[in-house]
């Protein structure tokens, strides 16, 4: 049956096939091992998690000193946290990261071609405010690191900040009034308020496959890039690759941007791939400031606000950034009206459209520029547009017509079968490399507050994560919980979420520092009524119920590997366009219901 364009939905019967194709497709890469699949490389793989940027970390005497803010995690959700705490006038902010500097993700990942496939002028947070206009549409992963350094020097940041250091526990001092911050370099110091921004995908993770251990190659993870190695430069060049046998596994984002420069480079290209990423056009091109309205004050955050709008399906007058994500949700608004059921707009049949015609477009796209017939058919992906992170490339699909790089194919054993002293087998046949790249991203969950990796212990010991086994979740907005005082979470939980996950992190980050402007101002501590928690609970019941989405998606970190997200108050159900709004009334309105006068304990 032929497949049809974005302008052309699919019959209900085009539908039902395309249902079944992507059943099957899924069964092929389900595993019994699901999450069990992976090992994090803390443990027994703590060499592919080293990092190879800083150098070995500066001895220095711990700290037993008085902080006003401690901000966990130095990416761009703890440098906005400290940036907003900076202009709410905090004095004394200190930020700790495990890296050896700012940056977060962009700190670790510095792989080849690394670049942000968000559009860099709604990307990159504090354009207004730094006078910063980035040259190119996508800003090259380099360009973003320096960017997270200029916001942390224009904001003082560095002056406190900890860097290759991690916390290790959170102790509430109730006669003090503070956190005890304690970390893995002996610190054991005070914070008024804590801000924990973690992030979701820092750990990296491996595969468990068998022998894996036996490998004896040269091999490492892409978010520690091994240049001493490779030679070169996120921009290529990587002459130690002349000549040699190089295998990469995992086709997901990283895959998607780090191959096509390994193609230049190596003697020759393994490429193992499990299941094919949806890789849509990128574009990528040099936008002038004019181009981008840089002239006009509050540019940059208009353009980010139009992104998020078209993005969480919003009324917007325009369509400023005009990309490929926001093709595709303006192509669910568009056949919205074509789909109605008792009267009403039938949402998810308009839904399952769009998300059909964008998929049929991406694969008729494979087969456009992938010559070898099966290869293409290989590559094309069958599953629905958001069961994975869509990726943007116009090098990667043309690679695979090179003689010098072959596609292996790894559905049908369910990823790499095994490896051995000199490489990997699939399907029975041994390839031989000199270098194994790890393209297979990261641990979800492992690192933060709810993670056990980091002890919270709030008022009268009760412990954060004792809490949580017992009664899930409770927060107010996501930010505070009670028997917590002064400690503020960014982060996805019970929070809103998007795309351009950095225009989330600075509303985040707005609010938290106006929490404790508010805290300071009233001499109170930040933490909401067991009743604020209650009601706020109730908001994010109302979740829509996507669990059956997930579990009919391919597997992959979204949906634990096949088993679907697990259901509950996780997050708030409507757009993130109307949670800040809510945000901002809240702060204007109620903001005394999240503080309690100091002193008073929670009995
Ligand atoms: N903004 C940006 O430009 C970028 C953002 N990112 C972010 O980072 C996230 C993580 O991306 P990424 O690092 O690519 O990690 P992913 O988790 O998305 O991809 C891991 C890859 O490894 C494959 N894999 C895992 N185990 C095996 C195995 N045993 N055999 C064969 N293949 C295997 C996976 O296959 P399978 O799919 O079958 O599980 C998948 O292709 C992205 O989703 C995105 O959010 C990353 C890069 C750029």
């Amino acid at each position: 049956m032929p497949l049809p364009q974005c302008d052309n939905p699919p019959t209900p019967q085009e539908t039902a096939v395309l249902r079944e194709r992507y059943r099957t497709e899924r069964e092929r890469r389900v595993r019994p091992d699901g999450p069990r699949q992976y090992r994090p490389t803390a443990a027994e793989f703590g060499y592919f998690a080293a990092d190879p940027y800083a150098g070995e970390a500066p001895e220095r005497e711990p700290l037993r000193d008085v902080v006003d803010v401690a901000v966990i995690g130095g990416g761009f959700g703890g440098i906005l946290a400290g940036a907003r705490l900076r202009e709410q006038g905090v004095a004394k902010v200190r930020v700790i990261d495990k890296g050896g500097d700012f940056g977060g993700t962009w700190y670790w990942n510095r792989y080849p071609g690394v670049h942000c496939d968000i559009e860099s002028h709604v990307y990159l947070p504090l354009l207004d405010e730094t006078g910063f206009v980035p040259e190119w549409k996508y800003s090259p992963g380099e360009e973003i690191r320096r960017h997270a350094v200029r916001i942390a020097e224009q904001f003082s940041l560095y002056e406190h900040a900890l860097f290759s250091t991690a916390v290790t526990s959170l102790t509430w001092d109730e006669a003090a009034q503070q956190w005890l911050v304690a970390t893995d370099r002996g610190d054991a110091f005070l914070a008024t308020y804590v801000i924990t921004a973690t992030g979701t995908l820092s750990e990296p993770k491996l595969p468990g496959i068998p022998g894996i251990e036996d490998y004896r190659g040269h091999t490492f993870h892409t978010s520690r890039w091994d240049y001493a190695y490779t030679g070169g430069s996120p921009e290529g060049g990587m002459t130690g690759l002349a000549g040699k046998r190089v295998g990469v596994v995992g086709t997901g984002a990283t895959g998607v941007q780090v191959i096509p420069m390994l193609a230049e480079d190596a003697g020759h290209l393994y490429v193992f791939q499990r299941t094919p990423s949806a890789v849509d056009v990128r574009g990528q091109q040099r936008m002038t400031p004019r181009q981008v309205g840089a002239d006009r004050p509050g540019w940059a955050a208009e353009r980010r606000e139009n992104f998020l709008r078209i993005c969480s399906g919003e009324p917007a007058d325009q369509d400023l950034v005009a990309d490929r994500w926001t093709a595709s949700a303006a192509l669910l608004e568009k056949l919205l009206p074509s789909f109605r059921r008792d009267g009403e707009p039938d949402f998810e049949t308009a839904y399952e459209a769009a998300d059909h015609a964008t998929m049929n477009t991406i694969r008729t796209r494979v087969a456009a520029e992938v010559t070898d017939r099966a290869t293409a058919e290989a590559l094309k992906p069958w599953y629905r547009y958001a069961c994975k992170r869509p990726t943007f490339s116009d090098k990667y699909l043309p690679v695979f017509n090179r003689p010098d790089v072959t596609l292996v194919d790894t559905a049908d054993t369910h990823g790499v079968e095994r490896m051995t002293e000199r490489g990997v087998v699939v399907g029975g046949v041994e390839y031989e490399v000199d270098c194994l790249v790890f393209a297979t991203g990261f641990s979800v969950g492992v690192s933060g507050i709810t993670s056990g990796q980091l002890p919270v212990t709030g008022r009268d010991g009760v412990r954060l994560l004792d809490e949580l086994a017992r009664r899930g979740p409770r927060t107010l907005h996501g930010f505070t919980g009670n028997g917590f005082p002064n400690l503020i979470r960014m982060g996805a939980l019970q929070n809103a979420s998007s795309v351009n996950y950095t225009h989330i992190l600075d509303e985040q980050a707005v609010h938290a520092a106006a929490l404790v402007a508010a805290a300071e101002a009233e001499g109170a501590l930040v933490e909401p009524t067991p009743e604020a928690e209650d009601a706020w609970i109730e908001v994010c019941a109302g979740v829509p119920d996507h669990a059956w989405f997930h579990a009919e998606c391919t597997p992959g970190y979204y949906n634990r590997e096949g088993r679907g997200r697990p259901n509950g108050p996780t997050a708030y159900p409507h757009s993130a366009v109307a949670f800040h709004e809510l945000l901002r009334r809240w702060r204007a309105e109620s903001m005394e219901e999240a503080l309690r006068p100091k002193a008073v304990t929670a009995d």
